[in-house]
């Protein structure tokens, strides 16, 4: 049965949609391959952070508009290199950005699942934002691949060393080094996407994956993705995985009988509370 989307809020370069606990955010440019400008990032960028902030929403497709009108399928063709300029991509405001590395951290760090809805390009900067998701369900028709060093840019980011740890060093530096095109099948080979399906069935799939995972426990899933973080992400990592632990703590009697005891005044409580072994 198709999903029924409701419109959260209208945008120039993405599409925003709920249906029950699934956000969607769909970018909107297929003329260009679905590439982002400062504006496209802006506009992701709240659009996911409504996401966040909606407690129904458990999981967030990412996408991209198609077919264009030439009947090709794209999820993201990176930085849109018409708006490149002195020092990041330039577009109403006349400020160069690279705004991108703020969607990057925020689809890392927000405790609700990304996935990734591949069909056609995911290029350049449009391949480390599937990178980035937790999952990736690519079409059959997917291409993925790395243009940085054919026409001057890199990530060494998420978008290099994430990429080395989901396909190892070898693949990830051949990736990078030789720029070439890869097929869904090839992706799913070495490990960079999870699963892949006729395009047609693209977006039923994702939200089945979805649905499935909306069945779960919200709280053991948040502390799985930020503990597969915290392994690799540093201080930040660690801040991430602790904050959910304060958080459960703040839910227990005990932190509360300590919090209550404070305010009113009072010695805590303590001997209430068992030293577990
Ligand atoms: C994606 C392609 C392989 C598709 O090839 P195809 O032959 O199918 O299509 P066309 O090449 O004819 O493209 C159709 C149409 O789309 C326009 N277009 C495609 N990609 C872009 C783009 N990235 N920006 C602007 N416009 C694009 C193309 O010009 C055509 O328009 P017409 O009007 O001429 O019809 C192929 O298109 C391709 O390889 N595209 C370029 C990919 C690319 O160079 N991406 C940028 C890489 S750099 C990047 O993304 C990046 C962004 C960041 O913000 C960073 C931040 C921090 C660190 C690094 C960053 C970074 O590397």
């Amino acid at each position: 049965m198709a999903t029924s989307w409701k419109t959260v809020k209208k945008y120039t370069d993405i599409q925003y949609h709920k249906s029950g606990g699934i956000a969607r955010i769909t970018i909107n440019r297929p003329e260009k391959r679905n590439a982002f400008r400062p504006q496209t990032v802006v506009e992701m960028h709240e659009a996911l952070l409504d996401a966040r902030e909606d407690q129904k929403i458990g999981v967030v497709l990412l996408t991209g508009a198609g077919p264009a009108k030439d009947g090709k399928y794209a999820f993201c063709a990176g930085g849109d290199q018409s708006v490149r300029g002195h020092g990041g991509y330039i577009d109403g405001d006349g400020v160069p950005r690279l705004n991108i590395l703020d969607v990057q951290k925020l689809i890392r760090s927000m405790p609700k699942i990304v996935i990734a809805l591949v069909a056609g390009y995911a290029i350049g900067g449009g391949h480390v934002l599937h990178v980035i998701c937790d999952l990736t369900i690519a079409a059959d028709n997917g291409v993925f691949g790395q243009v940085g060093p054919k026409m001057g840019s890199f990530d060494g980011g998420f978008g290099s060393s994430y990429l080395a740890r989901l396909v190892g060093q070898k693949k990830a530096r051949e990736i990078w080094y030789l720029c070439r095109h890869y097929s869904a099948a090839e992706a799913l080979e070495m490990g960079l996407v999870n699963k892949v399906v006729p395009v047609a069935q693209l977006e039923a799939e994702g939200v089945a994956w979805a649905n499935d995972i909306l069945q779960r426990s919200p709280l053991a899933i948040r502390c799985l993705k930020s503990a597969f973080n915290a392994e690799l992400d540093g201080q930040s990592g660690i801040q991430e995985l602790s904050g959910n632990a304060t958080m459960l703590y703040y839910m227990t009697e005990e932190a509360k009988e300590f919090s209550s005891a404070q305010r009113e005044k009072r010695k805590p409580n303590a001997q209430k509370f068992p030293w577990l072994p």
